[in-house]
């Protein structure tokens, strides 16, 4: 805040709208997931009825998990398992499950009873652990739905309902959809530790601290000619700010590395023609995804295959090999290679080690790889590994083909040689383009965190600039808001669809 005279600019009483830090409810603590939390901002859609659905995946399998949750579970329990009373809650019990009008026996299941608010959703919630036929399975969802008070469950209606009864925070349950959807080991660890509430844990104490300097404001306000007040509190409030905007400015600059651990990774595979990158590509998504041929030019089009990467989820690009001289159609394929590069995270620059000295060698090396020395750092903080393929074909136990290069990885992808050496170095690299989750510090994986936080930073520096108390205080409590929709209070029912659309039946 720039003031200069605070006597003198002091505005009112209780700043702007009144509120004061008290209205801030602090977020709820980690804990058992029993207790509930007010003021999520979520209605559970339909809430009040009791839904039921498979939680487990479709088709024959040894076991089929389905749930209830809400105020008839109990009931619906008891009628699939009568005479029978209902079992103790949390422990497994083997009980026959009947049809509840018909009396036909369905299968002998392990059923659980989770009274809330100790469930998932926070409802009382039922499970059936039932053999995974699929007669089975439609028998019991069918007896289901005879019990009065019970519907199917709608995509990602038991993990809303966790939500409104404040069991998860937004960003756990983002945490919770990328669990699900993880495909590599990577994603996994990222998900994890956002279902476990870290960067919500981070987010609450970035708006604690907000909530303190806010004080201090409001304090001055309040009492600022006051002989009682403390020296100093807008010094203090200032400092705090700037503290805040610090750590702001550390993750947004990261914000990419989390959504590409979401999204995966660009990875491109350049170089001349033949070097073997249509090898190197079949060989690192283990299918023959491109068309490998003595014939220099063979690839010509962006061929694109997802795949795990050293645990780390990559889109991997095959291009046209990198040269002049040639007809339309390769050289469509060259300006389509080259454009490609331009998007790439990571550049996989393969070169023919036994051909290092020809023309299209030597110009993919000025071009493309920039040789020490020669020119500026790589640009927007594009990454790139140097791979010199078909070392087979050097005399074994030979020098090094080219030490004056810049450091690179000698492979063979007709051996295999060389290839724990190159997915090591794709880790490292890759832990660079995502960000670590086994070390690094909670990651933003979506735009709509980035936008919140930028939205925090934006505020910080209107309360920087302003010279008015009132809409000083006013700006950071517009800075906390953003915070706080990060973890889900007041999220709008746009936003929570757009969420919950991630989820499947069942969750
Ligand atoms: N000796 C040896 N030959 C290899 C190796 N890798 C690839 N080759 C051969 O090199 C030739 C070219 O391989 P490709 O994978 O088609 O090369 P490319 O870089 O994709 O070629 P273009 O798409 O035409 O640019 C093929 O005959 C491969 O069998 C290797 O490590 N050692
Ligand atoms: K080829
Ligand atoms: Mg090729």
């Amino acid at each position: 805040m720039m003031i200069e005279n605070r006597g003198a600019l002091y505005q009112s009483r209780r700043g702007v709208g009144g509120a004061s830090c008290q209205d801030w409810k602090p977020p709820r603590q980690r804990g058992p997931r029993s207790c509930t939390r007010q003021g999520s901002g979520a209605p559970a859609p339909g809430s009040g009825a009791t839904i039921f659905a498979l939680s487990s995946g479709q088709g024959r399998c040894g076991i089929a998990v389905i749930r209830t949750s809400g105020p008839s579970s109990g009931h619906a329990l008891r009628s699939l398992t009568a005479p029978r009373d209902l079992p103790p809650a949390r422990s497994a019990c083997l009980r026959l499950l009947s049809h509840p009008r018909s009396g036909e026996p369905l299968d002998h299941a392990l059923v659980l009873w989770f009274p809330g608010p100790q469930s998932f959703t926070g409802e009382d919630c039922a499970e059936f652990h039932v053999h995974g036929g699929p007669a089975v399975v439609s028998g019991v969802l069918q007896a289901l739905g005879s019990v009065p008070g019970l519907r199917p469950a709608e995509a990602g209606e038991f993990t809303r309902r966790a939500f409104a009864h404040g069991k998860l925070s937004l960003t756990e349950v983002e945490g919770l959809a990328d669990l699900i959807h993880a495909e590599t080991e990577a994603q996994r660890r990222q998900a994890l530790r956002q279902l476990d509430g870290e960067l919500g844990h981070l987010c609450h104490g970035w708006a604690k601290t907000l909530t303190k300097a806010l004080a201090h404001v409001e304090a001055y306000i309040d009492f600022g000619e006051d002989d009682n007040l403390e020296e100093g509190v807008l010094e203090q409030a200032d400092s705090q700010v700037r503290e805040l905007e610090l750590a702001l400015s550390a993750h947004l600059r990261d914000a990419r590395r989390g959504q590409r651990l979401r999204s995966g990774a660009h990875v491109v595979v350049a170089g001349p023609p033949n070097a073997g990158k249509s090898s190197l590509v079949n060989l690192l998504s283990r299918k023959p995804v491109s068309i490998v041929s003595p014939e220099p030019g063979t690839t010509r089009d962006v061929l694109e295959t997802p795949v795990d990467l050293a645990g780390f989820p990559a889109l991997l690009s095959d291009t046209a090999g990198l040269r002049e001289g040639v007809g339309p159609v390769e050289q469509e394929g060259v300006r389509r290679a080259r454009e490609r590069l331009e998007q790439a995270d990571l550049i996989l620059a393969v070169l023919d080690a036994s051909d290092l000295a020809s023309p299209s060698s030597c110009n993919f090396l000025d071009t493309v790889v920039v040789r020490p020395g020669a020119g500026s750092p790589r640009e927007n903080s594009q990454r790139l590994l140097l791979v010199l393929n078909k070392s087979d074909l050097l005399p074994r136990g030979g020098p090094d083909p080219r030490p004056d290069l810049p450091p690179h990885l000698l492979l063979s992808c007709l051996t295999g040689e060389g290839l724990n050496g190159l997915l090591e170095a794709l880790r490292k690299e890759l832990a660079e383009v995502c960000g670590d989750p086994s070390t690094g510090p909670p990651l933003l994986t979506r735009v709509r965190h980035q936008h919140h936080l930028q939205g925090c930073l934006d505020a910080l520096g209107h309360y920087k600039q302003t010279k008015d108390l009132a809409l000083a205080a006013e700006a950071l409590r517009l800075a906390r808001g953003h915070l706080g929709r990060i973890t889900g209070g007041g999220g709008t029912e746009e936003v929570l669809d757009i969420i919950f659309r991630d989820f499947c039946v069942g969750k």
